[in-house]
């Protein structure tokens, strides 16, 4: 079954030479695309859609969430507006709601936030676990996780639970609840910051889930300087998350570490992902990440929602790409860039593989999954021109229509 997507007024591809094109189509084929160019030229399909003069972009690729809790944090939320900072402490709240809820009542809560971001045009989705912290409840949020989100990142390092001592609290995270959390998720994450996990303790977790075959990420540098942003340009981490804080050595890592990479070709060495959360940053009142910095520098940026309960209570990835143009300083092409292409390269999906069938997302190629989204609006400037509108107008994931 095919189906031809027409009258498209701009295309905005995020291929590998950035192409946008104007009245354009493209012929989507069970999960894949199997042609796009201009819409004079277009192929017959089974099916037509009339895109009537919008733009259709790549489904975002949000690459950074925490859906996997119950509970609310409105009060500290208020709190904060009215002057208080955010400490890690708050996410002892949602693990105490989250292990009183019932699997069912999980797996519920999990499924209707991923379909609220699905509506919104995100056509990928990471998720975490780190509102168990103990092996029972972070390997139940491992298993829902697998459930409803296309990656799974093992947070065991989120937070040390109160009365556990933090160095036998990290043995565990290493030990038996790495062990109950392998089968369900590709990557492990840890909170690398004062009032979390110390550099030491990171890096033993980072370590250990790394040699247990995991693929490593970290939230860095996001309340303060720190050794988050060096620690996982040193292991190799796919991404170092928030990076609000960074010195000049800092954005030197970082870039170096993409100096074996060949953007105009999508090969060679990734380096580590710089992936911003700027919808985070406006909740908790932090300075925004240096999207612009980091761009200029030559490191590879992403954008992510972060949605979760404490710090960034949103899935809206429109909004965070709104905000990296208004106030970040990045252009509408590389915001968009950031979280489609950006997010995929984070979760090294941005390539594919045709070993195991594993299609590239991320950027709108042939052979690349069919995750697409059509806004109501003409160009994809209007993201950012007409912030907080409700854009979305046609959703396609992995081929099927899902809204
Ligand atoms: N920074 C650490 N973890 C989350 C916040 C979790 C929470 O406060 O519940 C974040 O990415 O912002
Ligand atoms: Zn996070």
């Amino acid at each position: 079954m095919s189906t031809l997507i027409t009258n498209i007024a701009e295309l905005m591809t995020q291929d590998l030479e950035h192409r946008v094109l104007k009245n354009a189509a493209v012929v989507v084929e069970g999960e894949r695309i199997a042609w796009l160019g201009s819409a004079a030229d277009a192929p017959a399909a089974d099916d037509a859609v009339d895109a009537g003069g919008r733009a259709v972009l790549p489904g975002w690729v949000d690459s950074h969430t925490h859906l996997v809790f119950a509970g609310d944090r409105t009060a500290e939320f208020e709190a904060r507006m009215a002057g208080e900072s955010y400490s890690a402490g708050g996410i002892a709240v949602t693990v105490d709601a989250t292990r009183r809820t019932s699997d069912y009542d999980l797996t519920k809560l999990a499924m209707a936030r991923v379909s609220e971001a699905v509506s919104q045009g995100t056509t990928y989705l990471e998720t975490k676990t780190g509102y168990g912290l103990d092996v029972e409840h972070e390997a139940r949020s491992a298993r829902i996780a697998s459930t409803v989100a296309d990656e799974v990142t093992y947070l065991g390092a989120h937070l040390v639970p109160a009365g556990s001592d933090a160095d036998a609290y990290t043995d565990l995270v290493c030990g038996p609840m790495l062990d109950a959390v392998r089968p369900y998720v590709r990557w492990a994450d840890v909170f690398c910051e004062e009032g979390a996990f110390t550099a030491e303790q990171s890096r033993r977790v980072l370590e250990a889930c790394r040699a247990a075959g995991l693929g490593i990420r970290v939230h860095g540098n996001q309340l303060g300087a720190g050794p988050g942003v060096q620690l996982a340009v040193e292991l190799g981490a796919a991404s170092v998350d928030h990076a609000n804080y960074l010195s000049a050595g800092d954005v030197a890592a970082l870039a170096d570490s993409w100096s074996g990479w060949k953007p105009g070709s999508g090969t060679g060495v990734r380096g580590t992902v710089a992936t911003c959360l700027p919808a985070c940053d406006l909740s908790t009142r932090q300075p925004l990440a240096p999207g612009r910095e980091l761009l200029d520098a030559g490191v590879q940026v992403a954008l992510a929602s972060n949605a979760n309960p404490g710090t960034s209570y949103t899935s809206s990835m429109a909004f965070c790409v709104a905000t990296a143009v208004l106030q970040m300083r990045l252009s509408v092409h590389e915001a968009v860039r950031a979280a489609t292409y950006g997010g995929a390269l984070a979760l090294h999906r941005e390539a594919g593989k045709d070993a195991d069938g594993e299609r590239a997302v991320g950027s709108l190629a042939v052979g690349h999954r069919a995750d697409l989204q059509m806004l109501n609006a003409p160009s994809a400037t209007h993201l950012a021109y007409r912030p907080g509108m409700p854009l979305t107008y046609a959703v396609w994931r992995a081929g099927v229509r899902a809204r």
